[in-house]
């Protein structure tokens, strides 16, 4: 499919202090429908926040191998995936077979009492925790904008989030051997062409291009960088429980900058618990609960899994 570029939507929330905001909310909406990815912009979280987790991250994937392996990954989603440890196995999209050119230190919500955090980076797990309460927060503030935007009753999505259930990928991308980027066939993908497991996902911004985007009837577009932005996009619990309503858009990885890059997204969701049914005014999806789809979607790609999707 062929259709043109497609612009992905501003939400700047510098003047909105909650509330009924029909504008923001049309703008969100018309993202959700027709992009499946937003910035936003005027988030207030102190960007210092962002820039210390990045560095985090580095610091991280620059520790001894061993070290790093000793953190192995584990079905609760916590814990240390090598280069090439994943294989991107959640999606008709691709069926290459080739595993992911990418590692990543993953955590969870420390009160969940799951993650495995490395010796020797003093300050590592307050930093990256206080990155998800911050990212946690915003996301509590946007729920009433997803509401508007849906037409959902005030607090029906906020009562479902409370708390999210959300994982994070400190994520390390060697540098690969410069090259065409755009092609979404062939080998050598940071993140093979995917969409994403969450109801919504952050990808905090920084100058390290290497993100390619494909909205619904649209062509393969390198996303554009908007310094000082989360870039949100929907994933598949949101589109299923909005009965298709919502895009859970196709995108990838291929870090041909020749740097190394690095990319710390944060997968958001409702509680385990919650059966992505039922959104009213939206067709009926198959029912699942979002910790039933997410643990398939784990389990795909990183044990191998060959359970049909719930
Ligand atoms: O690194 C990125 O920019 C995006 C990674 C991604 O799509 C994912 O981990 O699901
Ligand atoms: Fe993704």
């Amino acid at each position: 499919m062929s259709g043109g570029r497609a612009e992905i939507p501003v939400l700047d929330l510098a003047d909105w202090r909650g509330g009924a905001a029909p504008a923001l909310a049309a703008a969100l909406r018309h993202a959700l429908e027709k992009v499946g990815f937003h910035f936003v912009t005027g988030h207030g979280i102190d960007w210092s926040i962002v820039e210390a987790t990045f560095a985090e991250c580095r610091r991280f994937h620059a520790l001894p191998e061993a070290a790093k392996a000793s953190l192995p990954v584990t079905r609760q989603i916590t814990g240390y995936v090598g280069v090439g440890s994943g294989t991107t196995r959640t999606t008709a999209l691709y069926d290459g077979g080739q595993a992911n050119r990418v590692a990543a230190f993953l955590c969870k919500r420390e009160e969940e009492g799951l993650n495995h955090w490395p010796e020797g980076l003093p300050g590592f797990r307050e930093r990256v925790l206080d990155y998800m309460a911050a990212v946690d927060a915003l996301a509590q503030r946007l729920l009433p904008l997803y509401e508007q935007a849906l037409g959902l009753p005030a607090g029906w999505l906020a009562g479902r989030f409370a708390p999210a259930d959300m994982h994070m990928r400190l994520a390390w991308y060697p540098a690969e051997p410069a090259g065409d980027a755009r092609a979404a066939d062939g080998e050598g993908f940071g993140v093979a062409p995917h969409t994403d497991n969450s109801f919504m996902t952050f990808l905090p911004q920084n100058d390290l291009p290497g993100l390619w985007i494909r909205p619904a009837g649209r062509d393969w577009t390198e996303a554009p960088h908007l310094p000082g932005s989360f870039l949100v996009n929907s994933g598949d619990a949101l589109q299923r429980w909005s009965g298709g309503r919502v895009l859970s858009t196709e995108h990838f990885v291929r870090n041909r900058s020749g740097r190394e890059r690095v990319s710390i997204p944060l997968f958001y969701g409702p509680d385990a618990d919650t059966v992505l049914d039922g959104m009213p005014g939206h067709g009926s999806a198959v029912p699942v609960t979002y910790g039933a789809y997410t643990q398939w979607f784990s389990d795909r790609t990183y044990w191998g899994d060959d359970s049909p999707m719930p």
